[in-house]
């Protein structure tokens, strides 16, 4: 038997050299009580992040390469901030009659210069903003796929996915350019204040008036833009969200004739999306005019006031003209400073829906360290698994906002032997297999595995030992031979052929031209439904599980292929603990025990003629599948176990 392994801290999945690691993985370990793992939890709320300090968060590990890049950009900004001086030397020597060669080659140098900086600031600019977004994105990827099922229960996959491609983008833009841009602008803009102080403080406190009126319309201009993107951003995910619904569902929205309404639910989100993009861009478009009024409206208040002072004889020309070179240099750092702003707002608003993201409760204990021995790839392991019991005891469970769908479940599966699951639709059959996979936790009572409380085993752990055919037994996009590898990657050739033979794949592979190599399409959706029910226990026998769960594995089969699987699943109950929920009682008549759920609830369990003997239910059922004489037609009497059951099913 195997024990809890500790697990470690996420390495940084292929970190470059010489970048930093990725965020560590969620924290601590989420067993059903542990603090990091609510019971009801919701994300937090927009008003519950910190954006400025969140996105500052994600800068923070590039802080060295946004220096340099910030470095890069103010020797470009410092070499044009230069140029007025040299400009104004060269004036000043054609006015002595001195030569002008040392000042005008001067200034082609800074101008070529200033060119190659600000080529080579882009570039590393860019390098590092692509990084920054990596490293959102595989956050964003490793959580959403580890998130707890409840969340994924109520979250639509199209708004997750639009949080990692389209939010991560505004951050990625606002966390490198947009900072780089403020901070450049801030400083360039500072610098050029300084050295107009040192041409003529009065012009200086003239243009200072005009900029500080503008800031203060700016002010209130900003966080608008941020509000906008907040919104078309979730309209953006709202869009995922619509689509993602039609097209998951394409065949029934077809078949329903639904395409019109379809399209009007993501339209809606498109619309909306519009709106607030326009908002936006109305915004953005008020900013830019401003800093171009700004400039514009300080140059004609230095001209006329510097006009003036020329005219009175308390300035030179020259230093007007210096003063004026600088007001115009100052639209460039303006710009950037504005910009950078806006682009900062833009950040904030779409931070807020990753940070939502982040904070979500994920299972932090689904990926193992590097594996001893014992926890060898299934398939690959020579010893055959043990079978070991399966206990419930006094288990309670009731989904988020709903009443209860298991009300003090207790049975044991005995190791090695198969239990059935039976009980009218909704009783509570599916809730069972599911927190036997700790997809949920139980309000109250234990499960164990082995004897072991699977509350107190990684999620990896327990998952390792169970293999499950789900009742609509998906299948993934990818080739059979992927499928069947899914979680036994390290299966041989021989182990493969046995499994297919077993499951009746084998002729269904000889037919097919690319043999195990054929892509199976969407979700399976080039196999038939009895296929792919075949294709998943495949792949769920190929596991070598200590504990087999089958949802309705048989219920698409003809009745040759479900006589085949039967046996091959009674081949496998030799070596693991089957538990298979079965509406079709013929499926089950020889299984060593036979549980019968009502509302939650326990209400029977035997074996067949037991249940048959003992339990009303049980026996309508049966009779409902002909599996017995029809109640009323007299005692009970037990019919071969083998039939197909084909007239009817519990839910009848
Ligand atoms: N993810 C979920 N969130 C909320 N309620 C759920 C969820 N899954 C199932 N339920 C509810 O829990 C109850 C038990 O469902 P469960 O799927 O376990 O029944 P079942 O016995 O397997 O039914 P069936 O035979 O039809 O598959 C039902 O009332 C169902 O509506």
């Amino acid at each position: 038997m195997t024990t809890a392994h500790p697990i470690p801290p996420r390495a940084a999945p292929n970190a470059g050299p010489g970048e930093p690691p990725a965020a560590a993985g969620p924290p601590g370990h989420g067993g059903p009580h542990s603090p990091t793992d609510p019971a009801a939890p919701d994300g937090p709320t927009a008003s519950e992040v910190r954006p400025l300090r969140a996105l500052l968060g994600q800068a923070r590990p590039y802080r060295l390469a946004l220096s340099g890049s910030l470095l890069l950009a103010l020797a470009a900004s410092g070499s044009g901030l230069v140029q007025p001086l040299v400009a104004r030397s060269v004036l000043d020597s054609l006015a002595d009659g001195v030569t002008v060669t040392g000042p005008l080659v001067l200034l082609g140098v800074l101008v070529v210069a200033g060119a190659l900086l600000t080529g080579l600031q882009s570039w590393w600019q860019q390098r590092t903003s692509e990084q920054v977004v990596r490293s959102i994105r595989r956050d964003l990827v490793f959580r959403l796929i580890r998130l707890k099922v409840p969340e994924l229960d109520r979250r639509p996959p199209g708004d997750l996915v639009a949080r990692v491609t389209s939010d991560s983008a505004l951050v990625q833009n606002a966390a490198t350019q947009g900072l780089v841009m403020i901070t450049n602008g801030l400083l360039t803009v500072l610098g050029a204040i300084a050295l107009m102080g040192t041409v003529h403080l009065g012009l200086l406190g003239v243009t200072l008036g005009v900029l500080c009126g503008t800031g203060a319309v700016l002010g209130l201009i900003l966080p608008r833009i941020r509000e906008a993107v907040a919104r078309a951003q979730r309209s953006v995910g709202a869009i995922g969200a619509a689509l993602d619904r039609s097209l998951g569902a394409a065949r029934t929205v077809k078949a329903n004739g639904a395409e019109t309404r379809e399209t009007a639910r993501a339209e809606a989100a498109v619309q909306e999306a519009y709106e607030a993009g326009l908002t936006g861009a109305k915004y953005v478009a008020l900013v830019q005019v401003l800093s171009g009024v700004a400039i514009q409206a300080a140059f004609l208040a230095v001209l006329g006031v510097g006009g003036a002072l020329v005219a009175a004889g308390d300035l030179d020309a020259s230093q007007l003209i210096a003063f004026l070179l600088y007001v115009f240099y100052l639209a460039s750092p303006i710009a950037s400073l504005l910009g950078g702003l806006g682009m900062l707002q833009q950040g904030l608003g779409a931070i807020v829906r990753i940070e939502q993201v982040k904070k979500l409760p994920a299972e932090d204990d689904v990926d193992l360290p590097d594996r001893d021995p014992a926890l060898a790839p299934a398939g690959s392991r020579g010893a055959r698994p043990v079978a070991p019991p399966v206990e419930f005891d006094a288990v309670h469970f009731a989904y988020p906002g709903r009443g209860p769908a298991l009300r003090g479940v207790a049975f044991t599966v005995p190791g090695g032997t198969r239990t059935a699951l039976v009980g009218l639709s909704g009783a509570g059959k599916t809730t069972m297999f599911a927190l036997l996979q700790r997809f949920y936790e139980p309000d109250a009572g234990a499960i164990r595995i082995g004897g072991l409380d699977i509350a107190a085993l990684p999620r990896a752990e327990v998952r390792r030992r169970i293999a499950y055919v789900e009742q609509e037994s998906p299948v993934m996009a990818g080739t059979l031979r992927e499928n069947l590898r899914y979680a036994a990657t390290g299966a041989s050739d021989e182990a493969i052929a046995d499994v297919l033979r077993l499951t009746r794949l084998d002729s269904l592979i000889a037919r097919l031209p690319e043999g195990l190599d054929t892509e199976v399409g969407n979700r399976g959706v080039t196999l038939s439904g009895g296929e792919r029910q075949r294709l998943a226990i495949a792949r769920a026998l190929l596991r070598e599980p200590e504990v087999l769960l089958l949802d309705e594995a048989t219920a698409q089969l003809d009745a040759s292929n479900e006589q085949a699987l039967r046996e091959a699943v009674d081949q496998a109950a030799r070596r693991c603990t089957v538990v298979l929920i079965a509406h079709r009682l013929s499926t089950v008549t020889d299984a060593e025990q036979i549980i019968v759920l009502q509302d939650g609830l326990i209400r029977a369990a035997g074996s067949h003629d037991d249940l048959v003997a003992t339990d009303a239910l049980y026996r309508e059922l049966a009779a409902s599948q002909m599996l017995v004489p029809a109640v009323d037609d007299g005692p009970p009497g037990v019919r071969t176990g083998t039939g197909t059951g084909t007239a009817g099913d519990a839910e009848a």
